[in-house]
């Protein structure tokens, strides 16, 4: 049994901007992370590697080493079963199909169901790439289960109650996962990362060499996502869930562009050269500097989902359009950007490593000052954004209510992260629950009061519980899944 995570992503700055590799984002982690653990089923079985925490059930055998084998010899050899329990009717059954010509292995759903395509196709690329790399004709059976942190999805009444919390980290949400409302952590790019390295660990290397195979599980994270996804961004969300807080410069979207689809003749050995970066024509240039970097001590950041009816599809699509239309102008606001973003991280780990040499004293509020100021300034440009491209990146309402969280006292500033809009607001805080309680005393009965220029309006704002977590994947200990594998 292998057991990997990976965390949810906000890009505090570089929204648009890390679009283009001439500019950069800064991502942080977050401590709300996706869990992906694979068990092997032995041959003519259909669960072998039983729970380790189930006694041995009606009509099983109890086999040496605490497996159980379920005697069903009408069940298929190689078919993967993919669940994720916190939520209704979400298991998605597969079988494999091989294609001649090199075109790698494509996982067919099979049992019905609404497909699921991110979990598909990391399926295909994890198991094409490790059919290649370990030349492996067979994989057996596989049951994956998969575990998502609350805060990726708004509570329902399920989550709420109290039934939901008796089963440790993990809440049951009570509704199939196409109903429940995402907070916009990034579970996809998660949930991508921890899939196909949870498979990648299992199949080929020491649990304990994932260090050294970050970069590849990169690689194949970012093909995988794409793929899905059906377009190539900036990967942004899979540079965090690898790597962990970092600043983020982008690879070259021509990496990924000649790749092909799973199935097409040689699709494994283009594979195998983008993962392992052998391809001298398109070598990879991402760059994850400073990752696993950290807040100052003394200062946490805060996420706050905005519930809101307005929505608003392809902003990145109407950005780029007027950027490309207006290049000088845009130019010229894009630079002022990065370089402001620029100072704005600078000073965060100026602030870092000074506290890391004098932990003991408190920090005043004197100290970010300088933050404060930078955050002000980034939240202009991007004003200027949405007023020049027509696009509400920070509209009205969201800079009413920014303007009236920065006043609370211990808040020392926020933006919309990401491609802003009305999903969510980042805040950086005094990490002191005493700030907390004078946010939500805030969001307690707050309703926008503004007219809004894109027609939004805030009617509900609710802190999430996450926080910023730094770390990228990593193992996990199979104890923290009681009751749920
Ligand atoms: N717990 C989960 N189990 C299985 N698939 C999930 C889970 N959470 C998210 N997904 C997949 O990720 C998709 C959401 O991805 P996306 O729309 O890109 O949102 P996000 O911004 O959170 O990444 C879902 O439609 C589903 O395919
Ligand atoms: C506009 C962007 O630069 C940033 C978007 O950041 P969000 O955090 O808003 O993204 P989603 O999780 O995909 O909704 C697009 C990109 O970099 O891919």
């Amino acid at each position: 049994m292998t057991a990997v995570s990976a965390p949810g992503k906000v890009l505090l700055t570089g929204g648009y901007l890390v679009l283009d590799r001439n500019y950069t984002g800064t991502v942080f982690a977050l401590d709300a992370r996706i869990h992906a653990i694979v068990q092997q089923l032995r041959r003519g079985s259909r669960q072998l590697s039983a729970s380790p925490f189930d006694a041995v059930g009606e009509g099983a055998e109890q086999q040496a080493g605490g497996s159980v084998t379920v005697n069903d010899t009408s069940i298929e050899e190689e078919t993967i079963t993919v669940r994720s329990p916190q939520f209704l009717d979400a298991v998605w059954e597969y079988r494999l199909k091989r294609y001649e010509d090199g075109g790698g292995v494509k996982v067919v759903q099979h049992g019905g169901g609404r497909r699921n395509p991110f979990v598909e196709t990391s399926l295909s690329y994890a198991l094409t790439y490790i059919s290649y790399v370990a030349d492996s004709r067979g994989f057996g059976s596989l049951s994956i289960t998969i575990l998502a942190d609350n805060d990726y999805y708004s509570e329902t009444a399920a989550s709420r109650g109290p039934a939901a919390g008796t089963q440790g980290r993990f809440r049951h949400f009570g509704v199939p996962l196409h109903e429940a409302h995402k907070t916009g952590l990034g579970s996809s790019a998660a949930l991508v990362t921890a899939l196909v390295s949870a498979l990648v660990i299992h199949r080929t290397m020491h649990p304990d060499d994932l260090d050294v195979a970050r970069e590849k599980l990169h690689n194949l994270a970012q093909a995988a996502h794409c793929a899905a996804q059906g377009k190539v961004g900036s990967g942004f969300d899979v540079g965090a869930a690898i790597y962990g807080s970092c600043l983020y410069r982008r690879f070259s979207p021509s990496i990924l562009e000649k790749l092909g689809d799973v199935g097409s003749p040689g699709f494994e050995e283009r594979l195998f050269a983008t993962v392992e970066d052998v391809d001298v024509a398109r070598p990879w240039d991402t760059e994850c500097t400073d990752f696993g970097m950290r807040l100052p001590q003394g200062m946490q950041m805060v996420l706050c989902d905005v519930d809101c009816g307005s929505h608003s599809p392809s902003m990145v699509k109407h950005v780029l359009e007027w950027r490309n239309k207006n290049r000088q102008e845009a130019d010229m606001l894009w630079n002022n950007l990065q370089a402001n973003n620029e100072k704005l991280r600078l000073e965060l780990i100026r602030l870092a490593v000074a506290r890391n040499h004098d932990p003991e004293a408190a920090p005043v509020l004197e100290d970010y000052d300088l933050i404060r100021a930078l955050i002000r300034q980034t939240r202009c440009y991007l004003r200027t954004m949405t007023k020049l491209s027509g696009v509400p990146i920070e509209p009205l309402v969201q800079t009413e209510l920014l303007d009236a969280m920065s006043d609370i006292e211990g808040v020392i500033g926020g933006v919309v992260p990401g491609a802003g809009g009305y999903d969510a607001v980042v805040l950086l805080i005094r990490d002191d629950m005493a700030v907390v309680n004078r946010l939500n005393a805030l969001f307690q009965n707050w309703s926008s009061s503004v007219e809004d220029d894109f027609c939004g309006k805030i009617e509900r704002v609710r802190m999430l519980g996450v926080r910023h977590g730094s770390d990228g994947v990593l193992n996990e200990k199979l104890g923290q899944y009681f009751g749920w594998i």
